[in-house]
């Protein structure tokens, strides 16, 4: 198979889809892996480490998308991208698509096959292609909100484990999944008190038991938010509904209720965000001031920290990259029941019921596609 790794466009993106040692297994295997020139550098591999594992370079990016029948991304494209797909192409990627309707109409438009990562889902209930960029991007909020909190950033001069006499920051964390586990081990780690707020009790027991009461746990409502509302100096956003737009637990009127410089953490935002006033921000501009509170909204943050990321996403990847390769989507799709739901958009229809009812369009059952 004639296979393409282009190199990442969005804004501050460092992170490649396909490693050196990805491309010479891909080699070994008898397909031809074509990577656009410099598409590695931002995560440390170069030109001729894929040379050196078999993988044709390529300057054009025209030419890296118009040969390939799988293209393989990290980011969701954007409109350069979609309108360099067409028919007959398999694209292997983040998707959101519940959070951007145009990038989904114009999928639907190209129409070309569309497999999210974030979809795909495993034995145990989770999703193992998320999953390691949540653990990064979870790690990562505590660090960016702590800056945040810094006056010159416009927080309110906060240090997270306080010193001794002077009482740590509270931090709390709603949604006690990947992002939101690895969010509250970093902040426990560096001394703040930590709150998880999540609405799935098994979940909060698995938390409970893990940390022995280090952290609290509370079952989230609307009066367990108020309350983190009032209290908290750093709010970290970390719920999903899988494939649906984040629902809004913060209101605009709620910052009222928060002290001066607190921070909103919204790592949610690439699913729309799970505060009103959140708006996707770039590293570039991470964050931005509401009524006085920071928010910090970066819809791709394991991009900063590029090498890490990347390692960790195609670690993850690969099993499924291969067999796309091996055997084409329809039958990679029908051999696996946890592959099949990364299916989101083929042929001009969308296949996964949350993103067709972010919209209010029809969706079409994936399964009887892959027949
Ligand atoms: N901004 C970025 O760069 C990145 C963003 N993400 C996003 O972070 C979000 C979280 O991802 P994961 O932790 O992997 O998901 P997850 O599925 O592991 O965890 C989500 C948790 O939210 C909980 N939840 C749902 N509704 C809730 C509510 N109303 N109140 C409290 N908890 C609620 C669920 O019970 C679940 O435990 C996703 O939108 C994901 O796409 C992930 C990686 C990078
Ligand atoms: C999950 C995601 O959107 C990211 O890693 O950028
Ligand atoms: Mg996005």
């Amino acid at each position: 198979m004639q296979i393409a790794v282009p190199k990442e466009i969005k804004n501050h993106e460092y992170r490649v889809a396909l490693t050196p040692t990805g491309a010479r297994e891909l080699v070994a295997r008898g397909h031809v892996v074509t990577v656009q020139s410099g598409a590695g550098e931002g995560a440390g591999f170069q030109d001729s480490d894929y040379e050196a594992a078999g993988a044709r370079l390529e300057a054009d990016v025209s030419t890296v998308w118009t040969g390939a029948e799988l293209i393989l991304k990290v980011k969701e494209p954007q409109p350069e991208e979609v309108s360099r797909l067409t028919t007959g192409q398999t694209l292997f990627t983040y998707l959101h698509l519940a959070a951007e309707e145009s990038l989904t109409r114009g999928l639907m438009a190209s129409g070309a096959t569309c497999i999210a990562y974030e979809t795909i889902t495993d034995r145990q209930g989770g999703l193992p292609l998320l999953a390691p960029m949540s653990t990064v991007a979870g790690r990562m909020a505590v660090q960016a909100g702590a800056h945040s909190l810094e006056k010159a950033q416009g927080g309110a001069g906060v240090l997270l484990p306080g010193v001794p006499g002077v009482a740590p920051g509270k931090v709390a964390v709603i949604g006690g999944g990947v992002v939101g586990e690895n969010a509250a081990r970093m902040a426990l780690g560096l001394g703040a008190e930590v709150t998880v707020l999540d609405k799935s009790i098994p979940r909060l027991e698995t938390l409970d038991d893990r940390y022995q009461g280090r952290m609290k746990t509370v079952f989230s409502t609307a009066d367990a938010i108020d309350e983190a509302v009032r209290e908290s100096d750093l709010i970290i956003g970390a719920v999903l509904i899988p494939g649906a737009a984040a629902p809004k637990l913060i209101t605009r009127a709620m910052l009222a209720d928060m002290k001066p410089g607190s921070v909103l953490v919204d790592v949610a935002i690439d699913q729309g965000g799970c505060f009103e006033t959140s708006r996707a921000t770039t590293h570039a501009e991470p964050t931005y001031v509401v009524d006085g509170i920071v928010h910090y909204c970066v819809a791709n943050m394991p991009g900063a920290v590029a090498r890490t990321s990347t390692q960790a996403l195609t670690n993850a990847t690969m099993p499924f990259v291969m067999a796309l390769a091996d055997k084409g989507w329809k039958q990679a799709l029908a051999d696996d029941r946890h592959f099949l739901p990364g299916l989101n958009v083929h042929d001009g229809r969308i296949t996964y019921a949350a993103v067709a009812e972010a919209f209010g369009l029809e969706s079409v059952d994936p399964a009887t596609l892959v027949k």
